[in-house]
């Protein structure tokens, strides 16, 4: 592998990592970049990340450096895999270092903050339309990834030179594959949406509801998660792959799942701060509620079930009477 092939992952959390592994695994020399100077020199020292991915030894390519500055001038790949609240403090962070060698993936999955912007809008607001894009995103969980097993995941540019220069450093024969998609739009909201409804899936399991009602909630917010999409101008087909319908399932149907473990814990009788703070990493869907509910006002798209999820989690809504709510609704046709 070229020097020039190197990638930096910035954002060492438990994604970042897991990305890191799988990149280094394939060679590929890759930087771990995180914020915290003390966490990069333990990491450096007992090649694990004890806080965020416990029991798995760093690959020999896998680096963990503490300087940005360095990183960016190692590295023509950068791979930002910060919580969406963060990405466009960290783009404003490397945007002095880019120069048009450099090339951005992220793996965020969330909109802006209080206006429910795709992050590719407010990377061209704020890198610019020059430098190449591209969006990691899929049923991914980290520790999974962390261990080597099978797993697939989608990349979506515009840019194929990127994506195919990309998805070979990641795709691996021996069990990580890489779909390429090229809407950014479809494959951002997929990513955004399913953690709002895994915090509904959480919720109806919390509530002591059962499979019926479990798989009931992810069709229809795949539903909701479509007409939105469609509404932006998304394809279809993004909403039934990798990024839609895959991570939609994956979340809303196993405890790995920060978000569903969220809503489990809503369900079961905690407070919404006594809740997060019972799951000790980010919760994007948290913030993806607002940030969707306010998208879907903008768009003028109906999403029941968001809104009942944004109800219970903004205005305080019993979680059962926000259930009732749902199903209390009209009947209506399927499509
Ligand atoms: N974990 C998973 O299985 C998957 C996660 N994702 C997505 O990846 C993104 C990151 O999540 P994940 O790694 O799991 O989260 P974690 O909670 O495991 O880690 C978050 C990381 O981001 C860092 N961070 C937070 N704010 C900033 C900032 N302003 N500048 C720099 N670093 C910052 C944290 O640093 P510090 O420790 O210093 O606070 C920490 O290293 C999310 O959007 C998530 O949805 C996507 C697919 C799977
Ligand atoms: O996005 C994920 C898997 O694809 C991780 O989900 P959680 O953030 O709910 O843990």
């Amino acid at each position: 592998m070229k020097q020039s092939s190197s990638v930096s992952v910035i954002g060492a959390g438990s994604y970042g990592t897991a990305l890191a592994f799988c990149l280094a695994r394939n060679g590929v020399k890759t930087f771990l970049w995180g914020r915290d100077n003390a966490a990069i020199s333990a990491m450096q020292q007992s090649r694990t990340n004890e806080q965020y991915l416990p029991g798995f030894t760093f690959p020999e390519s896998l680096l963990p450096n503490s300087s940005l500055t360095d990183c960016l001038q190692q590295s023509q790949y950068l791979l930002v895999v910060v919580p969406s609240h963060a990405f466009s403090d960290v783009l404003i962070d490397i945007k002095p270092h880019l120069t048009p060698a450099h090339k951005v993936i992220w793996a965020s999955k969330g909109l802006e903050p209080k206006t429910g912007r795709l992050l590719h809008d407010v990377f061209d607001e704020i890198i610019g339309t020059n430098t190449p894009k591209a969006v990691l995103s899929g049923p991914t969980f980290a520790k999974e990834m962390a261990a080597g097993l099978p797993t697939a995941i989608t990349l979506s540019s515009t840019n194929s030179d990127l994506s195919s220069a990309f998805s070979q450093m990641l795709h691996n024969p021996k069990g990580f594959r890489v779909y390429l998609n090229d809407d950014l739009v479809g494959v951002q909201l997929g990513g955004a949406v399913k953690n709002v409804i895994a915090i509904g899936a959480g919720l109806g399991d919390g509530l002591g509801f059962g499979a019926n009602a479990r798989t009931a909630l992810i069709t229809r917010g795949l539903a909701e998660l479509t007409r939105l999409g469609v509404s932006l101008g998304a394809s279809y087909e993004s909403f039934m792959g990798m990024s839609g319908l895959g991570d939609l399932v994956l979340t809303c149907t196993d405890n790995q799942s920060r978000n569903r473990r969220f809503g489990l814990a809503l369900g079961q009788g905690l407070s919404v701060s006594e809740a997060m703070d019972s799951i000790g990493q980010v919760v994007e869907g948290y913030r993806n509620t607002e940030e969707v509910h306010i998208l879907a006002q903008k768009q003028q798209v109906e999403m029941p079930i968001c809104e009942q999820i944004y109800a219970v989690l903004y205005d305080g809504k019993p979680a059962k009477e926000a259930a009732l709510a749902l199903l209390g609704r009209e009947q209506k046709s399927e499509q």
